[in-house]
């Protein structure tokens, strides 16, 4: 049995303790908030995210010193906006190497990096191939209650991701291992940009007509950066990719969806943040996936959609209106193609 550090004490920092708890291993979670700490280790609950009894195995921390002293794997698992800052203070006080597992679905705006080469990049004696993600269709709420529930974990290094799916899986939560770590981290941060589109379809009152059009013209816009971007397009057919879309467009569990269906009723972006309470990451992923495409010269209509109404006071049913209005095309000319053309030999 490992000893873990869980960086991150919201909704699936707290899961994700569960499931390694439930599996044997001594569980520290960490938060930067100390009235939280006592909270956890007083009364074995962490209410203000999750409606379950934590097992005695989790213990919470506020020093990461002391969360991490003695520990063979780490997780991190707070939202990208904190994975620098965060890692800064890990690479100043780490001492041995560890394997290091994120679980966070976004992308950095600007530097347009994925989250393995952020925490490379802070950790300095770290490299890509030492970060291992986990990802995949999992909300905390379900897996807390121990229902069933499949991730891909996924490094570049083979052994890594072996390393991670033998610590997390159990028979409610089950682990794939994948080469592809591109395809994994893409699939997983740009599926919530779509889901925000999922929510405001919904908030608009419009149908499954809708949503199942959402979802598969969205992974094919998906596939057609991520390949772009040296994703394996086969990825996206994965849990990491079409699963991990499915649950998020159709679950009210899910943030982004929630966000989606009130900025659909009409709420502005900066009241739809300040009610939910917890990461909305498609937000910030927008902006990342909007500047790619622009870069990458890579078409991406709903992402751009979802940039108008969220940064460019574009009305959601005028955006609708705009999508539905476009030139006409082929329909295979995405997700199918890229496999074609990859397979055909
Ligand atoms: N909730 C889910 O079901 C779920 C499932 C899979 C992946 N994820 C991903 O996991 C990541 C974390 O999401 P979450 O659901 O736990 O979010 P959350 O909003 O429930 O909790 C985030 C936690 O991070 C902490 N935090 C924020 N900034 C911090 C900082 N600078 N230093 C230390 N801690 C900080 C907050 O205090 C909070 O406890 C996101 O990238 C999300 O996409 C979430
Ligand atoms: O609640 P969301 O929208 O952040 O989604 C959570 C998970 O990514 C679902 O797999």
């Amino acid at each position: 049995m490992e000893k873990v550090a869980v960086l991150g004490a919201g909704s699936w920092g707290t899961a994700l303790s569960i499931v390694l708890a439930d599996n044997g291993h001594e569980v520290r979670l960490w938060s930067h908030r100390e009235n939280q700490v006592v909270l956890i280790n007083e009364t074995h609950r962490n209410e203000q995210y999750l409606d379950v009894t934590l097992p005695d195995q989790i213990k919470a921390y506020a020093n990461l010193n002391e969360a991490i002293s003695g520990v063979n794997v780490i997780v991190v698992v707070v939202p990208t906006k904190a994975i620098r800052e965060v890692c800064k203070q890990l690479n100043s006080i780490v001492k041995e190497k560890v394997t290091i597992i994120h679980a966070a679905k976004g992308i950095e705006p600007v530097t347009l990096k994925r989250v393995s080469e952020m925490i490379s990049e802070e950790m300095a004696d770290y490299n890509e191939e030492d970060i291992v993600v986990l990802s995949g269709p999992s909300h905390a709420e379900e897996v807390a209650l121990r229902h069933p529930t499949t991730v891909t974990v996924s490094s570049v290094n083979t052994d890594n991701a072996k390393i991670a799916q033998s610590l997390f899986i159990s028979d409610s939560f089950r682990v794939y291992t994948s080469p592809d770590i591109i395809g994994v981290e893409l699939g997983g941060a740009l599926k919530n940009i779509i889901a925000l589109g999922a929510g405001i379809s919904d908030g608009l009152g419009y149908g499954d007509n809708a949503k199942a059009a959402l979802i598969t013209r969205g992974l094919a816009e998906i596939a057609r950066l991520g390949t772009k971007l040296g994703a394996n397009p086969l990825s996206f057919l994965g849990l990491s990719g079409v699963g991990d879309l499915i649950v998020t467009c159709t679950s009210v569990h899910s943030r982004n969806w929630r966000a989606g269906n009130l900025l659909g009723k009409g709420l502005k972006l900066d009241d739809v943040l300040n009610q939910m309470g917890m990461v909305v990451e498609g937000v910030r992923t927008v902006k990342a996936a909007y500047q790619f495409s622009k870069q990458q010269n890579v078409e991406m209509p709903i992402t751009t959609g979802i940039h108008q109404i969220l940064f460019e006071d574009k009305a959601p049913k005028d955006v609708v209106d705009q999508l539905m209005n476009r030139t006409k095309r082929e329909e295979m000319d995405d997700l199918a193609l890229l496999l074609m053309e990859r397979y055909s030999q």
